[in-house]
């Protein structure tokens, strides 16, 4: 018999590799590797597990990819509420962020890693200011991560002027080029926010260390009227203008796009990451994702940050997905379930380069994987999981929670950081701002 470090068991698993729904199946997991996907007896009789962690009533299924967010902004949840994009960034956020610390940045990031992963998320794609500190607690965490720096032409609380900005972007990218989860993109604002040479400079570091480009993209009406009076051109057409838009290039928002721009991201292979909560929690618009996906274009899913949806609740963010294109175009056949399932798990993976690393349960892919409670009132009877996952779950169901092949929660203890410790760091700190 074959030696297994863990095997993980229930009633129902989905790969994500296609639409089928297995029942009483097991993932086999050797180190951080899943090395056998099969009916739970099969492995029993074919392994010998360190570990077996059987759900009755469970369901495994890939971790959730949360592609893009700003999690230290835990700090400033619930602080300036009902407000329109630049009002919010302009009179309350930016002034904050003047102030802040990096000891600040770190402890709101591992809040903000304790909530991912007690809700499912295995890898995050983050932007923010002290972006080694980001990195460093999702390290601690034991999460996946691609962090970047933010960079935009106002000084910065961490670096100052911008040249220093790109000296920090590079040293970040060599300090955690050998770990293996924590990633470094290069990450300019917004076309808004950024120079035309701020933006290039930034690409030329995204071409010479082959990481991705991160960057919020005609997010309001307001943001493509400014272009539009600077530029002459949308902020899609500003980039392509400028050469940096590529497959590399990860476009969050893409609320206001006209025709053209939709043929420019489908031209270079732009990776769309739509944001519905933030969208309308800040009135910014809705995204047009359907057509992005009826043209093949990859989109992923992301929560934006803390601050603006106000959660980082993967389950709730494809609910909304899954709702709010229905209702805009008044055809409740779009946006199906399994469709926007993909969006959180393998085509975030994709969008973040990781396609062949993580987002299904593959033999020889990474043991990033997620199991659920289905033995609850809201989740019973169970004619469709999946309709269960997009309409009816939450990230409170998850139970256990394995990032490459580490139990990070098991039947919701969070095994490796002290919550406690975590929230009196918190308060400590919202007490010094506040
Ligand atoms: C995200 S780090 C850089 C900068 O962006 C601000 N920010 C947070 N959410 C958004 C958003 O939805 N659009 C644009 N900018 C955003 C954040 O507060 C930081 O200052
Ligand atoms: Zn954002």
């Amino acid at each position: 018999m074959e030696n297994l470090d863990i095997l993980v068991s229930a009633e129902f698993l989905l790969t994500l590799e296609d639409e089928n729904i297995l029942t009483d199946t097991a993932v086999g997991i050797k180190g951080d590797t899943i090395v056998s996907v099969g009916k739970t007896q099969k492995l029993l009789d074919q392994f010998f597990p360190k570990n077996h962690f059987h759900y009755e009533h469970g369901l495994i299924m890939p971790g959730l990819i949360n592609a893009h967010t700003h999690i230290p902004m835990t700090l400033f949840r619930g602080l300036a509420d009902d407000l329109p994009l630049m009002t919010w960034l302009n009179k309350y956020i930016f002034p904050l962020e003047k102030k802040l610390k990096p000891e600040w940045v770190y402890w709101g990031a591992l809040l903000g890693c304790a909530e991912l992963i007690m809700s499912g998320t295995t890898c995050f794609c983050d932007m923010y200011l002290f972006a080694d500190e980001v990195a460093k607690a999702a390290d601690r965490a034991g999460l996946r991560a691609v962090v970047g720096e933010v960079l935009y032409d106002f000084p910065s609380p961490n670096y100052g002027p911008i040249e220093n900005g790109f000296i920090y972007t590079e040293t970040l990218i060599q300090k955690w080029s050998n770990h293996p989860l924590i990633s470094i993109a290069v990450e300019p604002h917004a076309v808004y926010t950024c120079s035309p040479e701020l933006l290039k400079q930034a690409k030329k570091i995204s071409e010479k260390y082959n990481v991705p480009y991160v960057i919020h993209l005609a997010e309001t009406k307001t943001e493509v009227e400014k272009t539009k009076e600077k530029f002459y051109c949308t902020p899609p057409q500003h980039l392509a203008n400028l050469g940096i838009l590529d497959e590399t290039v990860i476009a969050d928002h893409c609320v206001w796009l006209t025709d053209l721009d939709i043929e420019l991201i489908e031209k270079h292979q732009v990776k769309v990451v739509h944001n519905p909560e933030s969208n309308l929690k800040l009135a910014s618009g809705i995204a047009p994702i359907p057509t992005l996906l009826s043209q093949d274009i990859t989109v992923s899913l992301g929560t934006d940050g803390p601050a603006s949806n106000n959660d980082l609740d993967m389950f709730l963010e494809m609910d909304t997905a899954a709702k709010m294109h229905k209702l805009k175009q008044e055809n409740p056949t779009l946006m199906p379930a399994w469709q926007v399932l993909a969006m959180a798990t393998k085509q975030g993976a994709k969008t973040l380069g990781m396609g062949e690393k993580i987002g299904t349960i593959t033999p020889g892919k990474k043991a990033d994987l997620i199991v659920l409670d289905f033995n609850q009132p809201h989740l019973i009877p169970v004619y469709n999981p999946v309709s269960h996952l997009v309409y009816t779950a939450s990230g409170k169901d998850v139970l256990t929670t394995i990032v490459n092949g580490k139990v990070l929660m098991e039947n919701r203890k969070i095994q490796n950081l002290d919550l406690e410790e975590i929230y009196g760091q918190i308060k400590a700190i919202t007490r010094e701002f506040g």
